[in-house]
């Protein structure tokens, strides 16, 4: 068992997943580099979400290997991977799933209070991510009052306040509208640009892919191939470490 190669902050090889019977995951190889924004792109059903559940330790491949900088995830007991999500990772999903009993603000809040970061500091994360997603105001309501796109963007806020080494997004502007989707996917890759926060984002959608760095296709549970995007254009970059 091989550790990965030193500029991949994850790495898997030959992931195997098999779901009642029929195969997800089918042999599937990928490294992420350290700060990348990584598109897994691909039809329907073709092994997106399995995929980024496998590289967060949310799922344990049949077959195959996932590692976090020199850590075999794979080999790592639920506990240990529970703990590897909460301080390192974070995760986006279509649905934002934030707690019903909490304010907007105390949901952006939690990850960084389950780590133990004290009250008032995390609030102040959670106030200023919530601000930069434009859902400022809405911090002292609850997730019934909100509308879905509020949810979702205080799910993105969560995320961010987090400032994980990897945020798994698997198609995280699926329940906003078109004008919304663009700005809350430039906030998100603005931030991880900035923060220095590696990025796989799973999508169907073309729009969407072409925010990353690169692009990597799945069919049929297997890897397409791996497309490289032109670097940003330095407005872009400028824009990174001014506005976030
Ligand atoms: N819980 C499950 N039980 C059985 N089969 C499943 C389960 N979850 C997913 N699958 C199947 O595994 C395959 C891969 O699903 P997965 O959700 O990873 O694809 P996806 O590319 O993310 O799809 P989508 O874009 O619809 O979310 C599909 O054929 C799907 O039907």
């Amino acid at each position: 068992m091989a550790a990965p190669p030193d500029n991949d902050v994850l790495w898997a090889r030959a992931l195997h997943v098999d779901l009642n019977g029929s195969p997800a995951l089918a042999g599937v190889s990928l490294g992420v580099r350290e700060a990348e924004i990584l598109a897994v792109a691909g039809p329907r059903g073709c092994g997106k979400t399995t995929l980024l559940r496998c590289l967060s330790g949310r799922l344990v491949p049949q077959e195959g290997e996932v590692w976090f900088n020199s850590s075999p995830v794979h080999t790592m007991g639920p506990l240990l991977r529970e703990r590897l999500r909460r301080d390192r990772f974070a995760w986006i999903g279509p649905e934002p799933r934030l707690v019903p009993e909490l304010r907007a603000w105390e949901n952006a809040a939690l990850p960084l209070m389950l780590r133990g970061t004290t009250h008032r500091a995390a609030k102040a994360a959670a106030l200023e991510w919530l601000e930069r997603l434009d859902v400022g105001g809405t911090a002292r309501k609850r997730p019934h009052a909100l509308t879905r796109t509020e949810q979702q963007r205080v799910a993105i806020a969560r995320a961010l306040t987090a400032q994980p080494a990897v945020l798994f997004a698997d198609e995280p502007t699926a329940p906003l509208h078109r004008a919304d989707r663009t700005h809350a996917l430039r906030t998100l890759t603005t931030a991880a640009r900035s923060h220095g926060i590696t990025v796989v984002l799973a999508t169907h959608d073309e729009e969407t892919a072409e925010a990353a760095d690169r692009l990597l296709l799945l069919e049929d549970g297997r890897r397409l191939s791996a497309v490289e995007r032109p670097e940003p254009e330095a407005e872009g970059r400028a824009a990174c470490s001014l506005s976030v």
